[in-house]
């Protein structure tokens, strides 16, 4: 396979001084562990700081992120959203998965925030657990490098 995007390279301490945050959803406890794990192990390696806050699902990590700038703008040099959405019976599965991706989104672009999207959408648990997993594809990880990547771009362009 080819390599995927998330190992998108961070040099170790180049996020020195940078303040996260991670806004995680535990609707699933297991694969919210090892997202977390995945993620603050790639922040902690660029020498940034991080604070964690815990929501009950995705759908309200958009507001979250909002909630963090309307207190403090300047507070996070960037922000990790962290989740998994796994589809069930009906049609709930599009909304979480849509809705959580299309608020993220929104907020991003209007706001120029850096943001790394950690929210897996996916059929069921084996497919969580590979994403998940920090020896498999390590996707808690790879949101947090992609929020570093963006924090470094947001300040070089001056946002
Ligand atoms: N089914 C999943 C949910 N659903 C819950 C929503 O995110 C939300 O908490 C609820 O509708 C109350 O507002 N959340 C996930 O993170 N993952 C799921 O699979
Ligand atoms: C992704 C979901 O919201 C899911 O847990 C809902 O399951 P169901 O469609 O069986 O109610």
């Amino acid at each position: 396979m080819a390599s995927a995007g998330g190992t998108f390279p961070i040099e170790p301490g180049s996020a020195r001084g940078r303040q996260f945050l991670i806004v995680e959803a535990r609707f699933y406890n297991d694969i919210a562990d090892e997202l977390l794990r995945g993620a603050t192990a790639v922040l902690e390696d660029a020498g940034a700081t991080f604070d964690v806050v815990t929501v009950p699902g995705a759908l309200e990590i958009p507001a979250t992120i909002a909630m963090a700038l309307d207190g403090q703008p300047d507070e996070y040099d960037g922000f990790v959203a962290l989740g998994c959405v796994i589809r069930g019976e009906t049609t709930h599965y599009e909304i979480v998965a849509g809705e959580s991706a299309r608020a993220l989104m929104q907020l991003s672009v209007d706001e120029a925030i850096a943001l790394g999207n950690g929210i897996l959408t996916v059929e069921n648990e084996a497919q969580a657990w590979a994403r998940a997993r920090i020896a498999e594809q390590d996707k808690g990880g790879g949101a947090a490098r992609a929020a570093l990547a963006m924090a470094e771009l947001r300040a070089r362009l001056g946002a």
